[in-house]
């Protein structure tokens, strides 16, 4: 798989390009959401392209970089929203002439906002602060680009009970996850599966009966 995603990096971000290959971007945003590709190898290769010195080939590769951070929901968000990542964009933003420099400043912006109730991404925040104080000259935020899901999986509970049926957990009575809630149960409460999209999950994960019956309820309105 991860060749795969290799072969349509090279394909998204050619210097031959003279616009964005959508379809190859399509395809890279598909391999990070169904796990084929690790989010750290994925995030690590368009990060090599984006230092890359052609300017046409850092412009498609933060394209595509706007494009995963858009689509990959939670998993890829926690990457990007790194310390050591968000130092790479603060120093492209410093080094880079326009329009690297501009898309850069955009795109920090741009997460800056979206991701502005989410304290464990606030590196983010903090550097878009500090490239204000140093006086960049940020373009004006479109609303419309920060309106992506941004919602991030829950942490797991941990307990000696089922939260459901209350039942003790034992060597037996094994502990178990609901991946929507996060909240502990045993096998019998938490027998169902679903894929869970707004949050990441495009395969199907454990999930507790009440959220399952969340999730696929009729929409009876
Ligand atoms: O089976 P164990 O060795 O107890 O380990 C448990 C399984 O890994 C559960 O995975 P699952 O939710 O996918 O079942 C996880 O939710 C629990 O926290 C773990 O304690
Ligand atoms: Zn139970
Ligand atoms: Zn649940």
């Amino acid at each position: 798989m991860g060749g795969n995603f290799n072969r349509y990096l090279e394909k998204a971000t050619s210097q031959l390009l003279l616009e964005p290959d959508w379809d190859s971007v399509l395809q890279i945003v598909d391999s990070i959401r169904m796990g084929d590709v690790q989010v750290k190898t994925a995030l690590l290769g368009i990060k090599k392209k984006i230092g890359s010195e052609n300017p046409h080939v850092a412009m498609f590769a933060l394209q595509l970089l706007e494009a995963c951070v858009k689509n990959c929901a939670s998993t890829f968000h926690s990457e990007v929203a790194t310390k050591e990542f968000m130092e790479f964009m603060k120093d492209q933003a410093k080094t880079r002439p326009d329009p690297v420099k501009e898309k850069v400043l955009e795109l920090i912006q741009t997460w800056s906002h979206a991701f502005r109730n989410e304290p464990s991404y606030k590196a983010v925040e903090d550097t878009f602060h500090l490239l204000k104080m140093e006086g960049h000259k940020f373009p004006t935020l479109k609303e419309a680009d920060a309106m992506f899901d941004a919602e991030k999986a829950p942490s797991w509970k941990d307990a000696e009970t089922c939260t459901r049926c209350r039942v003790q957990f034992t060597v037996v009575q094994r502990k178990h996850h609901c991946r929507n809630c996060g909240e502990i149960f045993c096998k019998n409460c938490s027998s169902k599966t679903s894929t869970i999209p707004k949050l990441g999950f495009e395969r199907q994960v454990r999930v507790c009966d009440s959220c399952y019956d969340k999730l696929h309820k009729t929409g009876s309105s």
